[in-house]
């Protein structure tokens, strides 16, 4: 039998070279056998390049560019308003956009923009499951009737500086956990961008964004980012509990993250998908 050709590497492009960007390039160096080329990294203009892109990545600064470098993914990696600025452009010259600041999708009007844009150019959007690591017990359980999806968000407090949640509590004067909000995961993601994009992961696997209902703790006796997952329905009862490692590089984020991004790509080289 002839060995099969082999597949050319998979083209990617990373929007945002932050905590997350800088640990995929990482995760990725430590399995070159995997065949996948940082191609590009899109950044402001004027952003300096990082010592661990290699000498052929480009820095995209815009859409004319990203078209130019063909990618076969991007994943974006950077702020609710990057996936603005570049969902668009990236539906267009990728077949496939990953994105980690799913606040962004609260927005209604854009989501079903950039829906229409992927079903419009045969490109896929697909929201990393991020700080969860999988989602999909729960995108299963949707095909029957969900008929409660509670996600909560326990964090150190210093995780919360930064946000709304600094008027609500002085993050070094609390001595025990606090639960600082309760609403819909479209409130919680809209008020808290930077550290509630997996409750919106969760919402759109599940009973939607105004039906999940979530919870936001500071908790002075973790140094952990922890997510507990509730779920009841025809399917039965799913409790999740994720503790996860946050990142030196940004507290509000899991290492997790980056690892669940790295494993989708991973994934899309491998014969063999668990
Ligand atoms: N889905 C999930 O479970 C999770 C999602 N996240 C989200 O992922 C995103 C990245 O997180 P993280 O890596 O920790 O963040 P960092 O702040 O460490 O890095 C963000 C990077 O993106 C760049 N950036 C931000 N906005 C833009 C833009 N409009 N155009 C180009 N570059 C931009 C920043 O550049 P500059 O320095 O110039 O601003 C920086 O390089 C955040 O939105 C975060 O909330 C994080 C954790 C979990
Ligand atoms: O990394 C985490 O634990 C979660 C997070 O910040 C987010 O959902 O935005």
């Amino acid at each position: 039998m002839r060995a099969a050709p082999a597949a050319p590497a998979l083209r990617l492009c990373l929007i945002g070279s932050g905590a997350i960007g800088g640990r995929v390039a990482e995760l990725l160096a430590a399995h070159p056998g995997a065949r996948i080329d940082l191609v590009g990294v899109i950044t402001r203009p004027g952003a300096s390049r990082r010592d661990w892109w290699s000498a052929g990545c480009q820095q995209i600064t815009d859409p004319a560019g990203l078209a130019a470098l063909a990618p076969d993914v991007v994943v974006e990696a950077a702020s609710r308003q990057a996936v603005e600025d570049w969902g668009h452009v990236a539906l267009h010259a990728a077949r496939e956009f990953i994105l980690c600041s799913a606040s962004a999708l609260t927005d209604d009007a854009l989501r079903d923009r950039l829906t229409q844009v992927a079903g419009a150019t045969g490109s896929r959007m697909v929201i990393a499951h991020g700080a969860l690591g999988g989602i999909q017990a729960i995108s299963a359980a949707s095909l029957r009737a969900l008929n409660q999806v509670t996600h909560v968000i326990r964090k150190p407090p210093a995780a919360w500086r930064g946000t709304p949640a600094e008027c609500l509590f002085d993050p070094d004067g609390l001595d025990k956990a606090l639960v600082f909000f309760r609403g819909s995961a479209r409130e919680a993601a809209s008020a808290y961008p930077a550290n509630a994009n997996a409750v919106v992961t969760t919402a759109l696997a599940g009973v939607g964004l105004d039906e999940t209902r979530v919870e936001l703790v500071a908790d002075p006796h973790t140094d952990r980012n922890v997510h507990q997952l509730h779920a009841a329905g025809d399917f039965g009862i799913l409790n999740m509990t994720i503790l996860n490692e946050p990142m030196p590089s940004n507290p509000k984020t899991s290492d997790m993250t980056a690892l669940s991004i790295t494993r989708m790509l991973l994934d899309r080289t491998m014969p063999l998908v668990v």
